[in-house]
């Protein structure tokens, strides 16, 4: 068995989408990034490679790279699934926060599990999901945490 560990932030702006597990959510602000701001699949693809000690998605897609602007963060997690499963690595089951302050997620919570299920490849009973405000802590940014289990 091998776990991992992942997370990120994106400052949040007028005038960008914001993009959570894959999905576009309406927002008056999104990510700021060099990609689309998917903070959670950036988690996600963190916590993959660290199971492996492959590093992280910075080192594998920098983002100073022009082929990485504006791209879509199912790209990264998708390479990092790939790399894992050569490893002989099979994903179990995952845990996720995201925390920010608006826009609530909860009502987007079935289409997010969903979406991640289809994603990664997991039962969605395989998947936590769980939003947390920052109680002021970072009212300006979107968090991402993420825990993954492996079996290999
Ligand atoms: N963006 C968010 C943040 C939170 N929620 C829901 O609100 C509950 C309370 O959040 P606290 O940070 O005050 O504990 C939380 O359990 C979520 O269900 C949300 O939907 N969207
Ligand atoms: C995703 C990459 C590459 O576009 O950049 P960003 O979208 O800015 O996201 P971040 O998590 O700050 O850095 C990781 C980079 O690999």
């Amino acid at each position: 068995m091998r776990i991992g560990y992942g997370e990120d932030s994106h400052l949040l702006a007028e005038g960008r989408p914001l993009y959570l597990c894959g999905l576009e959510i309406p927002s008056p602000v999104g990510a700021l990034a060099h990609s689309d701001g998917d903070a959670a699949l950036h988690a996600l693809t963190d916590a993959l490679l660290a199971a492996y000690g492959l590093g992280d998605i910075g080192l594998l897609f920098p983002d100073t790279d022009p082929r990485w602007q504006g791209v879509r963060s199912e790209v990264f997690l998708g390479e990092a699934l790939i790399r894992v499963a050569g490893l002989g690595g099979k994903l179990l089951q995952v845990s996720l926060v995201l925390t920010l302050d608006r826009p609530k997620l909860n009502p987007h919570r079935e289409a997010l599990v969903a979406n991640l299920s289809r994603l990664l490849g997991l039962p969605k009973d395989r998947i936590g999901l769980a939003f947390k405000t920052s109680e002021g802590l970072s009212p300006s940014h979107v968090q991402a945490r993420a825990v993954v289990l492996l079996d290999g």
